[in-house]
């Protein structure tokens, strides 16, 4: 909890007819229940009082921090209107021409279970209405004062993401939250897929704007990230297709409301996929960075990608539940228990460059959580080397290109953890946000048993990387190349290391009929299929900025004092 600083405002006030000390400090709202004393004096004002407050030992005391409160309502004194010949309601209570309020609620952030922010209020009653004009006034001040909160939003809905559900939850949960906010809205439901992308690539007039929101799932957050970097890149005369260009970051943050069937990058950056905390985490100006990795095919670009890359089992997942989309979320599982049954395997060639002098392992114990030190450390380093860059030195002459060869369930590389309702941990729960690295997750072909023991450990508590099978390494860049496109002199060094050169993967991508295991599967790119197997992956180091926190520890004190939180 911070400490208060000086103090703005200190006064007796009543909350539902009972009398609190109430301070505001430039960091703080505190509201602490008087303990009855010798004599009483409903309502003293008393201001500006250099002191820090007194220890909650006994009253209830509640404290809010400024930076989350969401706005301030002047309140209409109970009584104090009467109703007009033509039915609408007159203030009759009067002074000298003016209004006379004397109630003011206070709408804040409250913290519930499991990351879940709600909007609470509390309703202050003042004794005259100049201590209620001052006590409005000094908090509007502070919240005008507080820059990073968004005004202008750029808003992209899609109908038809996961239940399709997102119109419904924009209007009813969101839209409400942003008018008591003061936050304005320009809101823009997609007509067909690619509809926001283009958008903001091509029309969209960025510069009225503080953020972009997307109301959607992963698929629709991808839109928005295409559109905004490529949007960037042309602008500042960047080429996009050049895999060794430094990108230039978006200036505009990206907030999302959950309503797709996975939303893995809201459950990751906030600890809930719930469109009430994303709002308020939009509407306190939240800022999380997070890396982009850029996709390439011979020197042309594919897509970005800033959650899973799979290939293999994860890509046969997501090329098998796109034909069931009529089912909805549920389409996952059902791709997910067939591919597995199916147990495919896939030759290729892995190239990687491993992340050198950075701080983090993909075996740690420690997770990425809100104001990670790790994020923080790396950031710094990896912009310092940006800065004294020379020569490009993730390029091959570097020597340190580390390559695997073989035959793989799955090649994954998770940016971020992957968290989600489906695996509460991820698929590389010690992976960063915004460190500047992927990990590479390689699952070698394996019995059908000890591949299920892998899936499973991402719904336990067990490490899915301690299987023998199983490596995992944190990179800064890697190459694929699936064994049909490899070279002449690739195939010769695999026929020496294997001893017999198999060609029947090489038929059977021709003979799908045959019945045959495919000899290549497709990249999950995020949720989408990529059109190419072969691709040259770098990540960027915190190029985009989302209204968000990260994953918040719970404190003790919140789980103490917040009933909505026990
Ligand atoms: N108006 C639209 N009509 C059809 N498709 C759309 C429209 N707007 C966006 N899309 C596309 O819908 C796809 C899925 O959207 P979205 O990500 O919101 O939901 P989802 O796939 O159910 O969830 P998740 O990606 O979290 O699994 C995206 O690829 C997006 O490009
Ligand atoms: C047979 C039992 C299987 C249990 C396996 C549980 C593992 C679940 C792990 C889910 C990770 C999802 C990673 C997220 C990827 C998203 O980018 C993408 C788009 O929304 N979603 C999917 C499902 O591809
Ligand atoms: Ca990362």
């Amino acid at each position: 909890m911070e400490r208060p600083g000086r103090l703005l405002l200190l006064s007796e006030l009543r909350v539902r007819n009972t009398a609190y000390d109430v301070s505001l400090s430039r960091s703080l709202l505190t509201w602490k229940r008087r303990i009855s004393s010798p004599v009483y004096h409903p309502f003293r004002p008393r201001f500006c009082v250099p002191s820090f407050p007194r220890r909650p030992d006994s009253g209830v005391c509640h404290s809010v921090s400024v930076s989350e409160i969401i706005s301030v309502r002047e309140e209409e004194e109970e009584n104090s209107s009467r109703q007009r010949d033509d039915g609408s309601w007159k203030k009759i209570k009067e002074r000298e021409g003016k209004d006379c309020r004397q109630a003011f609620t206070v709408l804040y952030v409250e913290r519930c279970r499991q990351h879940r922010w709600r909007c609470a209020e509390v309703t202050f009653t003042c004794p005259e209405e100049a201590l209620y004009q001052r006590w409005v006034s000094s908090i509007r001040e502070q919240l005008a004062s507080i820059t990073s909160r968004p005004k202008h939003l750029l808003v992209y809905i899609n109908p038809y993401g996961g239940k399709r559900q997102g119109k419904h939850i924009y209007e009813q949960k969101v839209a409400p939250l942003f008018a008591q906010a003061g936050v304005s809205t320009h809101v823009i439901v997609t007509e067909y897929a690619n509809y926001a992308r283009d958008h903001l690539r091509t029309e969209a007039e960025l510069k009225k704007f503080d953020g972009v929101v997307c109301v959607g799932g992963d698929g629709m957050f991808s839109e928005i990230i295409h559109g905004l970097i490529w949007r960037t890149q042309i602008d500042g005369s960047v080429d996009p297709n050049c895999p060794d260009q430094t990108l230039l970051p978006s200036s505009l943050h990206i907030g999302i409301i959950p309503a797709g069937s996975t939303d893995c990058i809201c459950f990751a950056t906030v600890g809930t996929n719930d469109p009430v905390t994303s709002a308020l985490h939009i509407i306190v100006g939240d800022s999380q960075p997070m890396d982009v990795c850029s996709v390439h095919h011979n020197n042309t670009f594919l897509r970005y990608s800033v959650s899973l890359l799979g290939y293999g089992f994860y890509g046969d997942v997501l090329t098998d539940s796109e034909r069931k989309r009529w089912m909805g979320p549920a389409r996952y599982d059902l791709s997910g228990v067939k591919m597995f049954l199916t147990h495919h395997y896939y030759e290729g060639t892995v190239s990687y460059l491993p992340a050198r002098g950075i701080v983090g392992t993909p075996r740690d114990a420690a997770k990425c959580r809100s104001g990670c030190v790790v994020c923080q450390h790396n950031g710094q380093l990896l912009s310092k080397r940006a800065e004294n860059y020379t020569m490009d030195e993730d390029s091959e002459s570097d020597g340190e290109w580390r390559t695997i060869r073989g035959k793989f369930l799955a090649i994954n590389a998770a940016s971020m953890s992957c968290a989600c309702p489906r695996s509460p941990k991820g698929l590389s729960p010690a992976a960063h946000l915004a460190d500047g690295t992927t990990d590479l997750i390689l699952v070698r072909k394996c019995s059908r048993f000890d591949f299920l023991r892998h899936l499973l450990r991402h719904t336990s508590k067990d490490d899915q990387f301690d299987l023998t099978f199983v490596e995992v390494h944190r990179v800064r860049r890697f190459r694929f190349t699936p064994r049909y496109c490899q070279s002449d002199s690739d195939l010769e060094l695999d026929l020496r290391e294997n001893g017999k050169r198999q060609i029947f993967s090489q038929i059977c991508r021709d003979h799908p009929a045959c019945g045959c295991a495919p000899a290549y599967s497709s990249w999950n790119c995020d949720g989408e299929i990529l059109t190419h197997t072969a691709i040259d992956v770098r990540v960027h180091c915190q190029l985009i900025k989302l209204f968000a926190r990260g994953i918040e520890e719970p404190t003790v004190f919140e789980d103490l004092t917040n009933p909505c939180a026990i």
